[in-house]
């Protein structure tokens, strides 16, 4: 590992003095363990604690297949999905492995008694696999966490769309949050060279998500002027969401909950926000029962921020708790677009203010090839920014993933893997230089 390490800090280092480095038989990784899917059995969701079920483990290096990279990961992030395996909900992602490892003989290798996770990277390619010509080994990049064989034509217009689609290190083996990281070569993209490792893994898997939710004409095709409320606005898809907002035109409604989290809102650009603990909004009278009376109150802050409009797009991830509320202060017309559901999948909302007012309800998830390309382009031309807010160890991924988990973060939080300290990597300082203040926005608050 350290003469890779030392490929990587050499400035001299040529793609033949990578290709010529042998590589180790073993690397650490953070994991969780197939013996242990049942650990929580019984405890609320709440009680679930990452720190117990993710370990780091000495793995062997996985054979390299056709059309696949082997990458030195120099940083990752911890993005929700890791939360949601290390507490084995919904389901335990050992299910996704046994059927992916049905599929074919390569993907055999993926079905194992642990699970790698992570889905976010920037590192430098050690090798490529059969019939990869795009990269070669010394390529700095980052990974989108698209996996698809696309051997079905269901995805070739729209990966995203093709029935083997699958989240890397999530529903597929050997993901970010480790030393190396197996992925395919087409989830490769050039890495901001104006950004630290830890800095350019941090964006990856929300931008792109928010990119296609908000953006695409897969999602809500957003337009200039159009009123957005958002959900988790200063979280890690909400941070994103609120920038393409702001750089697109349109007027973002950024719901938080605290004064810090408004505070770094307004910091963004955002005018109009809503600090939903202190105005203390019940959507829920009980367990089963909604109260209409507060999406109502709710949609009356919302007039007052924009001078009497209604909603155009909600970005809607939270689910159970907000969905009600989130359909109803949408305009005659508007969008609800969601790609997830935090608080519960089981949503309740009342059907008469969709129909009778021609509402649309998208579902959005990830991205596909060219918007996780077009989400990074942005990030590569300082349009889009990281918000990294806490860097990690990968020893403490744990406790990294125990802070998503309990909304104890900013941003986004990353995990450094093979770079000894923050701040290395970067390649264009006249760049960086011109972005700094965004860039560090949401640095240790
Ligand atoms: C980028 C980051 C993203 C995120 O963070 S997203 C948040 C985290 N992700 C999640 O929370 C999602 C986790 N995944 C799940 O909960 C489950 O993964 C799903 C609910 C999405 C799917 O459930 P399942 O049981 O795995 O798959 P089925 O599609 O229901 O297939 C089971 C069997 O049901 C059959 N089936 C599917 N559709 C139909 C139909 N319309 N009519 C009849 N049968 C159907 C299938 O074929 C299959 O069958 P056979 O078991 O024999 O292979
Ligand atoms: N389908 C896909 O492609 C993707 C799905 N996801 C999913 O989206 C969800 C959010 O991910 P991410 O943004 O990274 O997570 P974060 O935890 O970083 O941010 C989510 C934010 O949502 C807000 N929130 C949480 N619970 C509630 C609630 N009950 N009511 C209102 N607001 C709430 C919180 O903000 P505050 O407390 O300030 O209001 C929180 O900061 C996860 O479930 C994740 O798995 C994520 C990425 C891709």
């Amino acid at each position: 590992m350290k003469d890779i390490l030392d490929a990587i800090q050499s400035p001299d280092s040529t793609s033949e003095d990578f290709a010529n480095i042998k590589l180790p038989e073993s690397y650490r990784a953070v994991t969780v363990h197939k013996d242990e899917q049942e650990m929580f059995a019984g405890l609320s969701s709440r009680d679930k604690d990452p720190r117990k079920s993710l370990h780091l483990d000495d793995v062997p290096l996985p054979e390299l297949g056709p059309g696949e990279a082997l990458v030195a990961v120099m940083a990752s992030s911890v993005n929700y999905n890791s939360v949601w395996t290390s507490i084995f909900e919904p389901v335990s992602t050992f299910g996704f492995l046994e059927r992916y490892g049905r599929l074919s003989e390569l993907t055999k290798r993926h079905d194992l008694p642990y699970h790698i996770i992570g889905s976010d990277l920037a590192g430098v390619v050690l090798r490529t696999g059969p019939g990869v010509n795009a990269w070669k080994p010394g390529d700095e990049v980052v990974a989108h966490c698209l996996s698809v064989e696309l051997e079905s034509s269901d995805g070739h217009n729209d990966t995203m769309l093709d029935p083997e689609q699958r989240i890397w290190g999530f529903e597929t083996n050997f993901g970010g949050l480790a030393e190396i990281a197996l992925v395919k070569s087409n989830q490769l993209m050039p890495k901001p060279d104006h950004l630290s490792w830890e800095e350019a893994a941090a964006p990856g898997l929300v931008n792109s998500t928010a990119y296609r939710q908000l953006v695409s004409r897969n999602g809500a095709g957003m337009k200039q002027g159009d009123n957005v409320l958002i959900w988790g606005a200063s979280g890690g898809l909400g941070s994103y969401a609120t920038q393409f907002a702001l750089a697109g035109g349109a007027n973002p409604i950024c719901v938080v909950s605290s004064p810090e989290k408004a505070e770094i809102c307004r910091s963004m650009g955002a005018e109009a926000v809503i600090d939903r603990n202190a105005e203390g909004y019940k959507f829920w009278k009980d367990e089963n029962t909604q109260d209409p009376k507060e999406w109502k109150r709710f949609g009356k802050r919302i007039r007052e921020l924009t001078g009497g409009e209604d909603i155009d797009i909600v970005f809607e991830h939270p689910g159970r708790e907000t969905f009600g509320a989130s359909v109803y202060v949408t305009r005659k017309g508007g969008t609800i677009t969601t790609c997830a559901s935090t608080s519960g999948y089981l949503h309740q909302y009342d059907n008469r203010y969709l129909w009778m007012s021609l509402k649309r309800i998208i579902g959005s998830h990830f991205a596909n090839y060219r918007e996780a390309w077009e989400a990074n382009r942005l990030i590569a031309k300082g349009k889009i920014h990281p918000t990294l807010s806490k860097v990690y160890s990968l020893e403490d991924t744990g406790q990294a993933a125990y802070d998503v988990h309990r909304n104890l973060h900013q941003g986004k939080v990353g995990v450094l893997a093979l770079a000894p300290e923050e701040g290395l990597g970067v390649r264009n300082e006249e760049l960086r230089a011109k972005h700094i203040d965004a860039i560090n926005r949401f640095r240790n608050i």
